[in-house]
């Protein structure tokens, strides 16, 4: 918090220098580079930390400058202290409406959508002249503020506040879903988030920081017209918003000053402003090629001290995270008043006549399954026999084609059709992918929050990942390898307290002590969080170690059912599923 302070003070001091020291021109131009850098951070919402593409943010800031000429012709009290956020707010709705689209349309289909909405706001604009400026009516500073270093320091405050606000937003669930989203829709659904509610809502925020944008420059420039807002800038805005990496404050900022700055020096050097965009566009493709852009450079590059505080935690962690310690096994934790007992076990999960289609192809056919609470069952079956297949229809990303599913005693699907994969995360269904879907823009802690969709007590964290990943909260995932990143997945899964967790292939990539460990782990989850566990497995070693029961499934139909030392000893398993014969 003081560190937070000192940068703040810091911050301020400079800004309140440039205003007094620097050439009213220069004054002028730093007031842009500020302006420029609310918009970038606009973009950093939509594009940088949710990954939507959005080619309208000018149009979002005329809307912005257009309510804000309309508030001063009308001269509504409160002058710009009021218009900025009322500004904001006009613009809110049409972010809501170019958010809609977004729910079905992404990459350039997106780019299409939101390049039309500002051209037509850019023809609307131009049909109909800003509000105040047949009149003459040039808008009005607030008092105390009139002067063009005054007003400077307003524009410094606005991009303070909202880089604070974005910073607070990024700790809260709505900011992981942003950034979840960027990663992996489906993970993002399957965490119990709705996705077309984490779409508009970044529309939405990101909509309204650009009308306040626009509302600033109405300030700046005291009278505006549609050309201040031509549509091709928002082409460049989001270029620059990639190269700089506007989802770091610092990185709007750097945005918004090299795009004065190149344009200035071009001016300078008689060379045509507009060669500025190409400068920034080549900038957006090393970024996109890389990666990352100029702010997480600069964030990498000041990672010394970051890596030396990692090491150390990590060392700590891993000295926290052994097996577990032997003993009685804890307690399993009540799933609801009337859970599961001894004389009446539960159906965590059960599915009936669920079957899956992809054109002609069968890939599941009418399958049944039940696992009991406090159970861990196995689904095994040859590549091809339908098991992500299953697994995606039990958690809705395609439909049960008529099956039922149950989850803890709820119906989520049925003959006539099913819920969506939020609505059944939040039912009590969670998964795992075989793809690594975590999102590497959150660090552990986040992406525990996240995924248990509550706050957690860095106490309850660490039990979360004891014995099963030497990670620490503070870590981002971004420096985790692809198997910490999927036992990770797991540790979210679990920490849900779901009353079933899918594990679609948790060993991939484990080697064989770490294999072995993890089916120690995975024997004691129902007792340790209250789930049952339906684990998808090719280390047939695993699944006998963890699992109570276990499911055969070859051509998409189940062949074999029973506890795993039956099972494996089957005939036609061995046939089927190992391609073996019995032994004679
Ligand atoms: N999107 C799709 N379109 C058409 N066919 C598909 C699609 N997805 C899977 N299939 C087919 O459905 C069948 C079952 O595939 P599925 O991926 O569910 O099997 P699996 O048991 O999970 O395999 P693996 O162990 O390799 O992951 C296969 O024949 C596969 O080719």
């Amino acid at each position: 918090m003081a560190r937070w302070a000192v940068a703040g003070l810091g911050l301020a001091a400079l800004a309140y220098g440039l205003a007094a020291g620097l050439p009213a021109y220069w004054v002028f131009l730093a007031m842009s580079a500020v302006i420029s850098g609310v918009l970038l951070q606009s973009l950093g919402v939509v594009a940088g930390q949710a990954g939507m593409v959005s080619l309208c943010q000018m149009a979002f800031a005329a809307i912005g400058a257009w309510t804000t000429a309309q508030l001063n012709v009308w001269d509504v009290p409160g002058g710009l202290y009021v218009w900025l956020p009322l500004a904001g707010l006009a613009a809110v709705p049409f972010g809501l409406l170019i958010g809609l689209p977004a729910l079905r349309l992404r990459g350039v289909h997106l780019a299409i959508i939101t390049l039309g909405f500002a051209a037509t706001v850019d023809v609307v604009m131009a049909a109909n002249s800003f509000p105040g400026v047949s009149q003459g009516v040039v808008v009005g500073r607030p008092a105390g503020l009139t002067s063009d270093r005054q007003f400077f320091l307003l524009c410094c405050g606005v991009f303070a506040l909202v880089a604070v606000a974005l910073s607070l937003v990024r700790r809260t669930r709505l900011g992981a879903s942003w950034r979840a989203l960027k990663e992996s829709e489906r993970a993002t659904a399957a965490a119990g988030t709705s996705v077309p509610g984490a779409k508009l809502s970044a529309f939405a925020v990101s909509a309204f920081i650009a009308g306040v944008s626009g509302a600033l420059l109405a300030g700046q420039l005291a009278m505006v017209v549609s050309r201040n807002f031509d549509p091709g800038q928002s082409l460049v805005a989001y270029a620059m918003a990639v190269m700089a990496g506007a989802h770091h404050a610092e990185g709007a900022l750097i945005g918004g000053a090299l795009g004065v700055l190149v344009s200035e020096l071009l001016r300078r050097l008689g060379v045509p402003q507009q060669w500025a965009n190409v400068v920034f566009a080549v900038g957006a493709v090393q970024a996109m090629t890389q990666g990352s852009g100029m702010s997480d450079g600069l964030r990498t590059a000041l990672r010394p001290a970051v890596r030396k505080a990692l090491r150390a935690r990590r060392a700590l962690a891993s000295s926290a995270v052994a097996a577990p310690p032997p003993g009685p096994e804890p307690a399993a934790p009540e799933i609801t008043p009337d859970g599961p007992s001894p004389r009446e076990p539960r159906a965590a999960l059960r599915i009936e006549r669920v079957s899956v289609r992809y054109g002609q192809v069968v890939a599941v056919d009418e399958v049944g399954l039940t696992v009991l609470a406090g159970d861990v069952h196995g689904l095994v079956g040859p590549n091809g026999a339908g098991k992500s297949s299953l697994v995606d229809a039990i958690s809705g990303f395609v439909p049960a084609g008529g099956g039922v599913v149950e989850v803890g005693g709820v119906v989520v699907a049925d003959g006539r059709g099913g819920t969506s994969v939020h609505r059944r995360a939040r039912a009590g269904l969670r998964r795992t992918f075989q793809q690594d879907r975590v999102p590497v823009g959150l660090s552990v802690r986040e992406y525990l929050r996240f995924a248990a969709r509550r706050a957690l007590g860095d106490d309850e964290l660490a039990e979360g990942l004891a014995g099963l990943v030497a990670v620490a909260p503070g870590d981002p995932i971004a420096a985790l390898d692809v198997g910490t990143r999927r036992l990770l997945e797991v540790a979210g899964t679990l920490l849900a307290r779901p009353a079933i967790a899918v594990l679609d292939e948790p060993a991939a990539g484990l080697g064989h002590a770490e294999s072995e460990r993890l089916g120690a782990w995975l024997r004691r989850v129902p007792a340790r969080y209250g789930a049952a566990v339906l684990l998808i497995e090719h280390d047939l070693d695993l699944v006998r170690a963890a699992c109570t029961g276990v499911t055969v499934l070859d051509f998409g139909r189940v062949v074999a059912e029973g506890p795993p030392a039956e099972v494996f000893a089957e005939p036609r398993v061995l046939r089927a599923y190992l391609g073996e014969e019995p032994a004679a």
